[in-house]
């Protein structure tokens, strides 16, 4: 078979949509499949995703995508390997024996983990974490989000008290789904999505004792085993479906893959991806770079047996800020209408609405800030909110190019673009006012797939190095020149940072009450539990931990329940936990003002 007659898949498993594109040599889709899913938001600042519908939502991409592929002449033998590229993040827990889910996915965007995040800054070791594993503490890495399930989730408890849990970001996730789940328990991650766990040390590409101490998980919990980006073996192969038997050969977070779809393979070459938050990330060589200036040190791929870094701005809301404004708000029918609704005014009328909906990430880490709309009059109509919220997108992205070029001394000569909102040209254009330089948008912006794609393509040998990539999806493109001049912009700019100063506290005082009444027992080193019986859940928690949501007032573990409970007992049980809370409470208080 000539590489020409040779194809590969790309899973692209994102925050709001999953598709699956088959890539020829040039680097062009001749296939594709894109199905939305659902979003879960139980409660303010809460975000999760179904494991079972992540995984049946790739499964019809692929039997779709495939059908078309046959569709229009081609075999679906000619396709040799699969790249999965995913929101990173995201956490899943399972269990190791069952392969059964133990709780909704928590999305990278949820906040609940808010008061977790503000006790652990307050331990020792807590500046040391940024050093090893290139992310500082917030709600934003798979961390803290571990803890609070294991905090608040009788089964995840339960799981990892009998030493089943296993845990796992979207890669591991589909990757051991999609091999058959626990009949063939294949249990990898590549480095790139290992890094944003905070448990990898950036250097060694392993697991670093250190950071699993400090989050007291070592020992009892099932962690995938960290393999490269690109590996002919290592990820097994599709055990079923229109493409079973096809090997999974690449795997990448989807924005390092869209730096490799957007071939930025040498130091100093950047990208920066508007789907439902934005992430630029530069590539910064064959060292990682720890930033001073509040960005994250990240790995952009791993592929020949040797790393590359990128430093990263990562940014909370940049689509999703469109889907707020279509299905909250009802501004419109669909994402593509913002750009003409925000055309129907000049400007944003002195509107600046900082999209904190996840608190602000890059360059600034403000966890207790909230969404804020300032400068609203009666003038104020909703194309001026439209604007106001592109304009929040290219405001961070400035921010970001700012503390890059000081972590890096170097400044980017013209910013690469990718991702749902970037096929706004008001948006595009407002970033190439906002930043003064010009900003170039592929003619193909499945980018992020691409890199997928890529990962595979290297090792089924369909390309053989980089230098066979150079000319794919390099004509056609737009390029956006700035159109207004650096002091107009500097005093756009200057009214957005205004406005984020002013947003600095607005949960706070909630934050830190919420912190004392919430106890983050580290779960090892723990006081060895009283082996009593099967603990009994309570069944007003069962009943919230079905719904995937409940949180428990006490880890349940701690309940030692060993009979069966009649409605009186059970009452009586429940006063005496909430005794005990306010006997914590109070225990709390007296150590803290003495
Ligand atoms: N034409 C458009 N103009 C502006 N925003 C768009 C457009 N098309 C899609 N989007 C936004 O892009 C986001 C989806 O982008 P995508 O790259 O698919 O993200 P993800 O990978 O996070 O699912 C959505 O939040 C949507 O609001
Ligand atoms: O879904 P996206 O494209 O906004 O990307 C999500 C990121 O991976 C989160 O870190």
């Amino acid at each position: 078979m000539q590489p020409t007659d040779i194809f590969v898949g790309s899973i692209d498993q994102g925050t709001t949509s999953t598709r699956f594109l088959v890539f020829n040599r040039d680097g062009e889709p001749v296939a594709s499949h894109q199905v939305e899913f659902t979003q879960i938001y139980p409660n303010p600042g809460w975000h999760e995703h179904d494991p079972d519908e992540i995984v049946s939502s790739v499964e019809t991409c692929i039997e779709e995508a495939t059908r078309e592929f046959e569709a229009k002449g081609y075999s679906r033998h000619s396709i040799k390997g699969i790249g999965i590229t995913n929101q990173r993040e995201t956490t899943v827990v399972w269990d190791h024996e069952t392969g059964e889910p133990l709780y909704n996915a928590i999305v990278w965007t949820d906040t609940r983990s808010q008061a977790i995040v503000h006790e652990l800054k307050q331990r020792r070791g807590a500046t040391d974490l940024q050093r090893l594993c290139g992310l500082p503490l917030s709600t934003y890495p798979s961390s803290t989000k571990l803890l609070w399930l294991l905090e608040n989730v009788s089964r995840v408890r339960d799981a990892y008290q009998r030493g089943t849990l296993a845990f796992g970001t979207v890669d591991t996730w589909l990757v051991f789904r999609l091999n058959g789940g626990v009949a063939a328990n294949v249990f990898v991650s590549d480095p790139t999505n290992a890094s944003r766990t905070m448990f990898m040390n950036l250097e060694t590409l392993q697991y670093d004792t250190k950071l699993l101490d400090f989050f007291g998980i070592r020992g009892k919990i099932h962690l995938p085993k960290i393999v490269p980006s690109s590996h002919t073996t290592a990820y097994g192969r599709l055990a079923a479906g229109a493409l079973a038997g096809v090997p999974i050969m690449g795997c990448l977070g989807d924005q390092s893959s869209a730096l490799v779809g957007q071939k930025g393979f040498s130091p100093g070459l950047a990208k920066n991806t508007y789907g439902t938050g934005c992430f630029l990330l530069y590539n910064v060589g064959d060292r990682p770079v720890i930033s001073t200036h509040g960005l994250l040190a990240t790995v952009a791929y791993h592929f020949d047996g040797k790393p590359v870094y990128a430093l990263e701005g990562s940014i909370a809301v940049a689509g999703s800020g469109i889907k707020f404004l279509q299905n909250n708000l009802d501004f419109f029918g669909e994402s593509r209408e913002v750009n003409d609704l925000a055309l129907t005014v000049d400007d944003n009328g002195g509107c600046v609405f900082v999209t904190a909906f996840s608190g602000l990430f890059a360059p600034y880490w403000i966890d207790d800030a909230k969404g804020t709309i300032f400068g609203i009059t009666q003038y104020t109509q909703k194309g001026h909110i439209a604007r106001a919220t592109l304009e929040a997108t290219c405001f961070q992205t400035k921010a970001i190019l700012d503390a890059m070029e000081k972590d890096s001394g170097h400044a980017l000569s013209e910013l690469a673009v990718d991702g749902g909102m970037s096929n706004s040209d008001l948006a595009m254009q407002t970033q190439a006012d906002v930043i003064s330089i010009p900003v170039y948008r592929p003619k193909m912006r499945e980018t992020t797939a691409l890199g997928a794609a890529i990962a595979a393509g290297l090792a089924v040998g369909l390309w053989r190095n980089f230098a066979e990539l150079r000319d794919i999806n390099r004509a056609g493109g737009a390029v956006f020149e700035p159109k207004i001049g650096r002091q107009e912009s500097s005093g756009m700019f200057a009214r957005w940072e205004k406005a984020v100063g002013m947003c600095r506290g607005w949960m706070g005082d909630s934050v830190r009450a919420e912190s004392q009444s919430q106890s983050v027992i580290p779960v090892i080193p723990s006081p060895p539990e009283p082996v009593v019986k099967e603990p009994v859940v309570l069944e007003k928690e069962k009943a919230r931990d079905t719904r995937m949501n409940g949180i428990l007032p006490i880890p349940v573990s701690k309940l030692n329940v060993a009979s069966d409970l009649d409605d009186a007992d059970e009452e009586d049980l429940l006063l005496e936990l909430r005794k005990l809370e306010i006997l914590q409470r109070l225990k709390r208080m007296r150590n803290m003002y003495g």
